[in-house]
């Protein structure tokens, strides 16, 4: 069943900002990373997954359903997480917990427990006094709880320490493990790269391109930085027949990038050098990323 279904949405707010004729679809049991810089209209997009705007054309379904029309259904099925949380300010952690889960009529605060403990909450601290980041604890607390089919997370591990992002990063990938659908906004690649099965990209509004994450590991290229020991080496491999995509005259570094079939051409071509080292530079998502911001490698890869 396809949990998120958005058909040419289109939010015009004028002067070129909004987002224009969007359209993705996540699949059950799927995570799929939304990237962006800054004003791309990431949370314009989840905002009306959530029903807090209304589009001007196109659609938004979760589980089905129409997220204009029939938002409080989906809200049963639904975690959020927003980028800024607005706290009532005189609760506890621990009330607001509370208080969020008899708003969802949730008897049973097991799992809230759980997420308390895996993310090391102290939860019963007033909401006023507490850092960035255990806000953030009890947000996902909060979207977490009532164990939802479907999850919308915007820049979840804002504020969060690294020890923190990679529990948060475990908590993904249980939860996909269980077949729930999530979708999630962040600035951080190794975070999306470790966790979601897509990749949705988003500049200016538009979707410009949506990649499977398996295609970062099946590059058929391969990058490595090699340092030379004189200068006639580090000049003589120039001129063969491999890309050289950075030149580091001080340090007579190079970093040549081969086809896979080029692998044997290029291992003799150095073995008669003097070689210092040879390092394996990874093709990561960042680097795709920043491709594709500067206007390469538009292929739409669904
Ligand atoms: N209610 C509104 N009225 C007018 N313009 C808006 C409104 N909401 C958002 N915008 C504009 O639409 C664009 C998209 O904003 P959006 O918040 O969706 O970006 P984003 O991708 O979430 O960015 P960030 O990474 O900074 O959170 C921005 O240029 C923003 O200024």
């Amino acid at each position: 069943m396809t949990a998120i279904n958005i058909q040419n949405l289109t939010k015009d707010y004028g002067n070129h900002k909004g987002i224009f004729d969007v359209s993705f679809q996540i699949e059950e049991g799927e995570v799929v990373g939304f990237l962006g810089p800054n004003g791309a209209g990431k949370t314009t997009t989840i905002r009306h997954l959530l029903g807090f705007s209304k589009p001007q054309s196109g659609t938004a379904a979760v589980l089905q359903l129409n997220c204009w029309n029939e938002s409080k259904e989906i809200q049963k099925h639904l975690g959020y997480l927003p980028a800024e949380m607005a706290f009532p300010e005189n609760m506890t952690g621990t009330q607001l917990i509370q208080h969020t889960a008899k708003m969802r009529g949730l008897r049973d605060l097991k799992r809230s427990q759980q997420l308390i403990e895996m993310f090391n909450l102290d939860s019963s601290a007033p909401i006023k006094r507490m850092s960035k980041g255990m806000k953030q604890k009890v947000g996902i607390v909060c979207a977490f709880m009532h164990d939802p089919k479907v999850l919308i997370l915007d820049e979840p591990t804002t504020g969060l320490d690294p020890l923190m992002q990679s529990v948060f990063v475990q908590l993904i990938r249980e939860e996909k493990q269980k077949g729930k659908s999530i979708l999630m906004s962040s600035h951080l690649f190794e975070e999306i790269e470790g966790t979601c099965d897509r990749i949705a990209m988003i500049k200016q509004g538009k979707i410009i391109s949506v990649i499977k994450a398996q295609e970062f590991n099946n590059v058929e290229k391969t990058t490595f930085k090699v340092t030379f020991q004189n200068p006639e080496d580090f000049q003589s491999i120039q001129h063969d027949i491999f890309k050289i995509s950075e030149i580091h005259k001080e340090g007579l570094q190079l970093v040549i990038e081969i086809k896979d079939t080029q692998l044997n051409d290029l291992i003799r071509a150095l073995a008669a050098k003097n070689v210092i080292s040879i390092r394996e530079m990874k093709y990561s998502l960042e680097d795709n990323f920043m491709n594709f911001y500067r206007g390469e490698n538009h292929d739409h890869v669904q």
